[in-house]
């Protein structure tokens, strides 16, 4: 669905990553791991044809990418809500659509009937009139998933979906795609600072740091000396009651300079020295 070969991405003098090889299946579930600054947004970003790589080529179901095709449905970073915030629920999925099928906006029966179908499929029908500024974070989240779903997609980019949720709405999210993924194929990138929500989930693992990479199943790549390789220190990665943490990874980053649609998404180094977060 994605092929990315001997891909990299730089600004300017800053490589961020290079030499990745990335093929995605129809159905898999790819999580994408890393610290911050380690180049997690501008992956989605290449993938939906926002970032020109710096290196090595890129190809969506078979062809360049391009920008805004119609067959990737892409979850954002939680942002300020600001214009939103009055927006009915039901308005967001359906300018979802609007962007591809419909052409200008219009009322047709057929577009309201898709967008209760779309509503109803990430549970969120009971919100459907609600504005958004007035859902917590889990609910914005389902109707978030419900746009990037509008257009039926093929392939969906979620980037970081899981902020500031609390576990039972992180395992619903994540269940959520995890479904859509097995009932329609759809090729799923995750990136999550948290994995133990997409852990059962992952089929593989791409994990970035360092201008480097790792990729495998989560075993292959969640491993002591898989990552110790990649941070080239002493990394440990222990497996308590189920969950993992990664224990001695140096954080990456001071402070990443902001720059315009790059939200970093926590504190300096918030990729705490146990690294993936319980
Ligand atoms: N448009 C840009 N111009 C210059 N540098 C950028 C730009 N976008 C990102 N960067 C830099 O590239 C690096 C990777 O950023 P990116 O946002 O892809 O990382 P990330 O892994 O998603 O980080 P986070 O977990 O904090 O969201 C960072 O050092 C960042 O400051």
């Amino acid at each position: 669905m994605l092929s990315l070969r001997g891909a990299a991405v730089s600004y300017g003098q800053r490589l961020v990553w290079q030499g990745l090889d990335l093929d995605l299946r129809p159905g898999e579930f790819l999580a994408v791991l890393g610290p911050n600054g380690s180049g997690k947004s501008s992956l989605v970003r290449a993938l939906l044809g926002r970032q020109p790589l710096s290196a090595g080529t890129l190809t969506v179901l078979g062809r360049a990418a391009h920008k805004g095709g119609r067959h990737i449905g892409y979850v954002p970073q939680q942002a300020a809500l600001s214009a939103q915030a009055m927006v009915r629920a039901r308005d967001l999925v359906r300018f979802g659509m609007d962007g591809h099928r419909f052409g200008p906006w219009r009322r047709t029966e057929a577009v309201r009937r898709r967008v209760d179908d779309v509503l109803a499929s990430v549970g969120a029908s009971a919100y459907a009139d609600v504005p958004v500024g007035m859902l917590s974070g889990g609910e914005r989240q389902r109707v978030r998933i419900g746009q990037a779903l509008a257009t039926d997609p093929r392939i969906l980019l979620c980037d970081e979906p899981l902020l500031s949720l609390d576990l039972n709405h992180q395992r619903a999210i994540t269940e959520l795609v995890d479904a859509r993924r097995r009932s329609h194929g759809t090729g799923v990138v995750f990136v999550t600072h948290e994995i133990n929500p997409v852990l059962g989930m992952a089929d593989r693992v791409l994990y970035l740091a360092r201008g480097g990479h790792r990729i495998g199943t989560p075993d292959e790549v969640l491993s002591s000396q898989s990552l110790s390789q990649l941070y080239g220190t002493q990394v440990d990665v222990v497996r308590v009651r189920g969950r993992v943490v990664v224990v001695g990874a140096p954080d990456e980053v001071a402070a990443p300079p902001h720059h315009p649609g790059h939200e970093t998404t926590g504190t300096t180094g918030s990729h705490t020295s146990d690294g993936v977060r319980p």
